[in-house]
């Protein structure tokens, strides 16, 4: 009997495997993949090769041995020490973004730029800036060209905001001058992220008011106390997250473009691949429920241009962003003026509008399940469930949670319930690979008292207002997933 192979060769043959797929196929169509110290370009041939689906498939399955490998081979301590400092890596990471590094090293070009240069321009302490940039150059965002002569890569390329450098420093003059709003609230400079792809958004909320909250969150677990989220105790502020956003403009521009940047991060048709709405009836009635700047209604509309769309929200966002959003932009507002999309003040805790009672062939949820625990949850479907016709759809885009072992039984029979399957030593959920998902469900815990759900999950908060998944579209490496539901018989 030979030897047993290791669990180390395990998983470095894992990552061969996957590595040689992916070499195979970069021959075959003579694309090759991008290096990590090449600039982010999504509409290059390279890019457009890493979302292939089979080229996909084997970078998730070798990220998913490669950080296995290597929390094997580093040291307990220092993986632990890595997990328990984490929070540094955000503090940089806001540091940087909001100094315009980023555009500043797009505009000195692939020599890079010295730090002293970078902070004379920003008007910050060089030292701090410098080591901001070099602790993310060691998690692979920015490159040190030469001792503290930084230019981007492949991932501090994608936070670009595409404006110039003096755009950005002349928000963050704004942003002094105004002086600090109270307790760890932000003078945000909302207009700094109109007409971006809203990733820089994202990224400061991600490292502002979240990280923020977040440190808060333990305090609120150990304490047993939820009469008070993470962000308000964090921002001190009583009422809602979303009073909160009203109240400071910015913030609320921060975040509907950063809801943009979800769209923007991962490939598009992952977030509307599933649900056919082409196949609809000419003139049938897709209600975009929450739907923000309606960014996604407007994708559903471009989609099938013989149905309706009416996106709805508060009617301050309604007023303040969505309406200024559509009628900005050219395509948008042909869409308004030939009634094919059509703008609505509602709060979704309320009866729907007599004009779609038993109207509507499809309400559709982005991002607003994750909002709420599931007590409000089931509200928010019920009022929906009312005003539902016999044969109207509910198609949920959210994240699905994976569990961290193969799906139960009663769940696996649900159509698209299992995505990839993980073989052994690795995580099912695929580990590091699917990150993403168990981070935003903590930012959403921490913002709101609510969180991402399991399949599991999902199901009981849809049957306890009477609906029933028929049918979930997942797609490898986009953990939204679109969950279709009908009327529980
Ligand atoms: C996370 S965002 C998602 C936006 C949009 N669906 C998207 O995917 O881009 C949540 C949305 O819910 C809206 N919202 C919050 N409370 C609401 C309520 N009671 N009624 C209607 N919309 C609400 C917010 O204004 C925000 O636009």
């Amino acid at each position: 009997m030979g030897t047993p192979t290791s669990n180390l060769r395990l998983l470095a043959n894992i990552i061969l495997e996957n590595v040689d797929t992916i070499d195979k196929l970069a021959k075959e169509q003579g694309v090759p993949y991008p290096t990590i110290d090449t600039l982010y370009n999504g509409g290059s041939q390279s890019e457009k090769f890493t979302i292939q689906p089979k080229v996909l498939n084997a970078s998730l399955l070798a990220t998913s041995a490669a950080s296995q490998l290597i929390a094997t081979l580093k040291l307990p301590g220092l993986v632990l020490l890595d997990r328990a400092n984490a929070f540094h890596v955000s503090s940089a990471l806001r540091i940087v973004v909001e100094t315009g590094v980023v555009e500043i090293l797009r505009e000195a070009g692939p020599k890079g730029l010295h730090v002293a240069d970078i902070a004379s321009k920003v008007g910050v302490d060089s030292t701090i800036l410098g080591r901001s940039i070099r602790m993310l150059a060691t998690h692979y965002v920015f490159r040190e060209l030469e001792p503290n002569v930084f230019a981007n890569n492949r991932v501090s390329s994608l936070i670009d905001s595409g404006k110039a450098s003096a755009g950005i420093l002349g928000s963050l003059r704004k942003q002094r001058e105004g002086g600090t709003k109270g307790h760890g609230v932000t003078n945000v400079q909302g207009d700094k992220y109109t007409g971006t792809n809203g990733i820089s958004a994202l990224v400061e909320q991600c490292t502002d008011e979240v990280f923020k909250s977040s440190a808060h969150l333990p305090d609120i677990v150990l304490s047993n106390d939820y009469s008070k989220s993470a962000f308000q105790t964090a921002l001190q502020f009583d009422g809602s997250m979303w009073e909160f956003f009203e109240k400071n403009p910015g913030y609320l521009q921060r975040i509907q473009m950063a809801m943009v940047a979800w769209t923007n991060l991962r490939p598009h048709q992952a977030n509307l691949k599933g649900f056919e709405w082409e196949q609809l009836q000419p003139n049938s009635v897709v209600v975009d429920i929450g739907g923000g700047n309606g960014s996604e209604g407007f994708e559903i509309a471009k989609r099938a241009p013989k149905i309706k769309v009416v996106v709805q929200d508060r009617e301050q966002t309604i007023q303040s962003v969505t309406t200024p959003t559509w009628n900005a932009e050219p395509d948008k507002k042909k869409m308004l003026e030939s009634g094919q999309v059509k703008l609505e003040g509602q709060d979704f805790f309320e009866k729907q509008p007599s004009h779609l009672d038993k109207q509507v062939s499809v309400f559709f949820l982005r991002l607003i399940m994750h909002d709420w625990p599931t007590k409000e949850g089931v509200k928010i479907l019920q009022k929906l469930h009312e005003a539902a016709a016999p044969t109207t759809k509910l198609v949920i885009v959210d994240q699905v949670v994976p569990y961290a072992c193969p799906n139960p039984k009663a769940l696996a029979q649900i159509e698209g319930a299992t995505l990839i399957k993980a073989t052994s030593p690795l995580l099912a959920n695929l580990g590091e690979a699917s990150s993403d998902v168990y981070t935003t469900d903590f930012t959403m815990a921490a913002l709101l008292n609510s969180q991402e759900r399991t399949l599991g999950e999902f199901k009981e908060m849809v049957e306890e207002a009477g609906w029933a998944i028929e049918k979930v579209y997942q797609t490898a490496g986009s953990s939204f997933s679109q969950i279709v539901c009908a009327l529980k018989q």
